[in-house]
């Protein structure tokens, strides 16, 4: 279980996966008060650019850009930079990229940081998507380790070039807990109140186990943005995981 202690709206992160400028700031609006973080992932960047990092930041919301950065070390540098200097709490790269790749993101973060006067984003690496499940890990993907030994060697790399934490399944928390420790940051998305449909997603489990099982941070599209009341989904979420 991790040692850091966060009330349960700090550790709920809803994920702002909407077509529009406009929708993405009326949630933002409806739900700012109830919500940690607001994540900013592929869709609404790819829509709206830095717009949509800017309407949160503007309300005083704290961002969690979800944009996998995946490709030759140079090139994600240059990209965590620029992510840096739009203000955002915390951005993430894929594990896959290897250990150079991840040494320069995390050197980018920290300078680009210091050169803006303050602290650096925390810097998060995806290990195993949470739509994979261990058949097309090994079939698809072509891995051979389980995937819980995938995450954590993951995980492992990751801790070891100084990043803050992973993106990982709540289910392999405790295998990550065991190799990383208590303070690393375990960011879960996957989350499915009960009875909620899992969708495309493969490794699902409740907020409450999540948090049970040692998560740092949540993360919650769907069930949220598909409700007919976005407002008492986050609630709900909040109760079950201020119950813990
Ligand atoms: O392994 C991963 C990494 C990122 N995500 C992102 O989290 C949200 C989950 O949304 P739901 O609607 O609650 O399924 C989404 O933005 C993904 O891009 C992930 O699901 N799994």
């Amino acid at each position: 279980m991790s040692t850091t202690h966060k009330s349960a709206k700090d550790r709920l992160i809803v994920a702002l996966d909407v077509p529009e400028l406009a929708r993405a700031q009326e949630i933002v609006e409806k739900l700012a008060p109830f919500v940690g973080m607001f994540k900013v992932g592929l869709e609404l960047y790819s829509v709206a650019g830095p717009a949509a990092l800017k309407i949160i930041k503007e309300r005083g919301g704290r961002v969690f850009a979800d944009l996998k950065f995946h490709d030759i070390p140079n090139t994600v540098a240059g990209a965590v930079r620029a992510l840096v200097r739009h203000g955002v709490d915390m951005l993430n790269v894929h594990a896959a990229g290897g250990k150079e790749m991840l040494l320069m993101a995390r050197e980018a973060a920290e300078e680009e940081a210091a050169r803006q006067g303050r602290k650096p984003p925390l810097l998060i690496a995806v290990t195993v998507l949470t739509s994979l499940d261990t058949a097309s890990l090994k079939e698809d993907v072509g891995i051979e380790r389980s995937l819980e030994e995938q995450v954590v060697h993951w995980a492992l790399l990751a801790q070891r070039c100084g990043l803050n934490g992973v993106v990982a399944s709540a289910r392999e928390l405790e295998a990550i807990r065991k190799a990383c420790g208590p303070e690393f940051v375990v960011v879960t998305p996957g989350i499915r109140p009960t009875g909620a449909t899992p969708d495309d997603q493969r490794r699902v489990l409740t907020p409450a186990e999540a948090v049970r099982r040692g998560a740092t941070y949540l993360v919650v599209g769907r069930p949220v943005l598909s409700s007919p009341d976005p407002v008492a989904a986050v609630t709900s979420i909040l109760g079950e995981i201020g119950s813990i």
